[in-house]
């Protein structure tokens, strides 16, 4: 990995931009896949698959035979696995939900939010270069526990474990496309694919700009978010193999993923990159991995305040703080999708089985958007009731502001009561 030394606050900006295709060159490419879509339905779909998937698809929908046949396909160890990180983030998740609480603002006058889950959600899979059936959990299981109604699943990938972790998240809708044209039919609906209200989950750059593009036509989405990437601050506390390995596990996602490590220590640097190389060396996916690690950088910087400065600037998608005193340093981190603390806390705990949510706002959006939780699954209605005594009490204030906006029947609504 590259090393940059004691960079000028100046260089931050070019120092910290991501590996992206030019947007508009993207935008440019998918915008055709969507209106084909959107205008030809199933018949632009198939075509697709074959284009960009090379699959001739027999039936877009997933056969319920072959979801039920999953789970004899994989072994009982993975079928665990799969049931404890199942069991860990429905925990995590089932805790965000939230009593609403009503309030009585002036004597007679209440008002409250109720919770309702979103009717009709599609989640997408990513399933170009590995099948993320974690992301199934990540996504069916706050739709779940939401009380979603409709949740349509797509993916360009048939894996089994797939479909398992999809029944076990109670969902029965599942489809055999990926990339834009997936989005495009949950955006739009075809004679196969249910439309939908909100989009959810994680893709490469197609898809991401897919869901911005459909989310322009008034289609919700989650966030965006796009190629994987990890940010690590680490000290000389840190284990350098610990550190690497943390890294290589998010440049193995592809080839535009993007790393990048900080440290006011130049001896971890060095020792970082000699462990990168010998752990790439035996890594399948060395190919994605040392492409990503081309787009990376090691930074060396002169204290604390300056390496916080750069990762909050850089507002990573994940950040391990690989330090001494690590969760006292967090509270100054304000910009981050989500953060690791210590040595032992690798970032893959997160991506499969500790309970957090692993989609989660890249490219730097993680300035302005969170990750998904429950709360993105679902709408708060508000409610108000008021009494006879209620509008006595609150009748003159809405009259005074109703006719000072000249908005006279609104005033009249509260007078004809009174
Ligand atoms: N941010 C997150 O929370 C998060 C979580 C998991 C994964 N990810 C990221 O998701 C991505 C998964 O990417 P992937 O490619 O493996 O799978 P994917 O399912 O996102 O994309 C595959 C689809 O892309 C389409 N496609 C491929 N080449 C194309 C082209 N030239 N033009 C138009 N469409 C094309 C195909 O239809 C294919 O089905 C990775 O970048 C990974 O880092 C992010
Ligand atoms: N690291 C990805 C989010 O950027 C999520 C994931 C799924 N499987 C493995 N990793
Ligand atoms: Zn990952």
């Amino acid at each position: 990995m590259k090393i940059i030394k004691y960079p000028k606050q100046s260089d931050y900006q070019a120092l910290l931009t991501r590996p992206t295709q030019d947007i508009a060159v993207i935008e440019q490419r998918v915008a055709p896949i969507l209106y084909r879509v959107k205008t030809e339905g199933d018949i632009a779909l198939r075509d697709f698959a074959l284009i960009f998937d090379k699959v001739h698809l027999e039936s877009i929908e997933m056969p319920s035979t072959e979801i039920e046949k999953a789970a004899s396909l994989l072994s009982d160890d993975l079928k665990q696995a799969i049931h404890q990180a199942y069991k860990n983030i429905h925990k995590f998740h089932e805790a965000q939900k939230s009593t609403p609480e009503k309030i009585e603002t002036m004597a007679g006058v209440t008002c409250w939010r109720k919770t309702v889950g979103i009717d009709k959600v599609g989640v997408y899979i990513p399933g170009g270069t590995a099948p993320l059936f974690s992301t199934v959990l990540m996504l069916g299981i706050p739709a779940q526990i939401a009380g979603c109604r409709e949740i349509v699943l797509c993916t360009p990938s048939n894996h089994p474990a797939i479909l398992y972790a999809a029944s076990l998240c109670g969902i029965t809708k599942v489809y055999r496309i990926g990339g834009a044209q997936a989005i495009a039919a949950m955006a739009y609906g075809t004679e196969t694919v249910p439309q939908v209200y909100k989009i959810f989950g994680p893709g490469n750059q197609y898809v991401t700009a897919a869901k911005m593009l459909v989310n322009k036509e008034g289609i919700a989405i989650d966030m965006p978010a796009g190629p994987s990437e990890v940010a690590v601050y680490a000290d000389d506390s840190a284990n350098p193999a610990f550190v690497a390995a943390d890294l290589l596990s998010q440049a193995e996602h592809g080839v535009d993923s993007q790393v990048l490590l900080v440290s006011t220590s130049e001896k971890i640097i060095e020792a970082v990159n000699e462990e990168l190389t010998k752990q790439l060396a035996v890594l399948p996916r060395a190919d994605f991995a040392s492409k990503a690690l081309e787009n990376s950088q090691a930074i060396l910087v002169e204290n604390q305040e300056i390496a916080l400065a750069l990762l909050n600037d850089y507002a990573a998608e994940h950040l391990i703080l690989s330090i001494e005193n690590a969760e006292e340093v967090s509270e100054k981190i304000y910009q981050a999708g989500s953060i690791f603390l210590g040595n032992y806390t690798p970032e893959s705990a997160g991506d499969y089985a500790s309970g957090t949510n692993h989609t989660l706002p890249t490219n730097g959006y993680a300035r302005a958007y969170s990750g998904v939780s429950l709360d993105s699954f679902v709408k708060k209605i508000t409610v108000q009731h008021i009494t006879k005594e209620g509008i006595q009490n609150l009748g003159k204030t809405i009259i005074e502001m109703a006719e000072a906006e000249s908005l006279d029947a609104h005033a009249n609504a509260v007078k004809i009561r009174m």
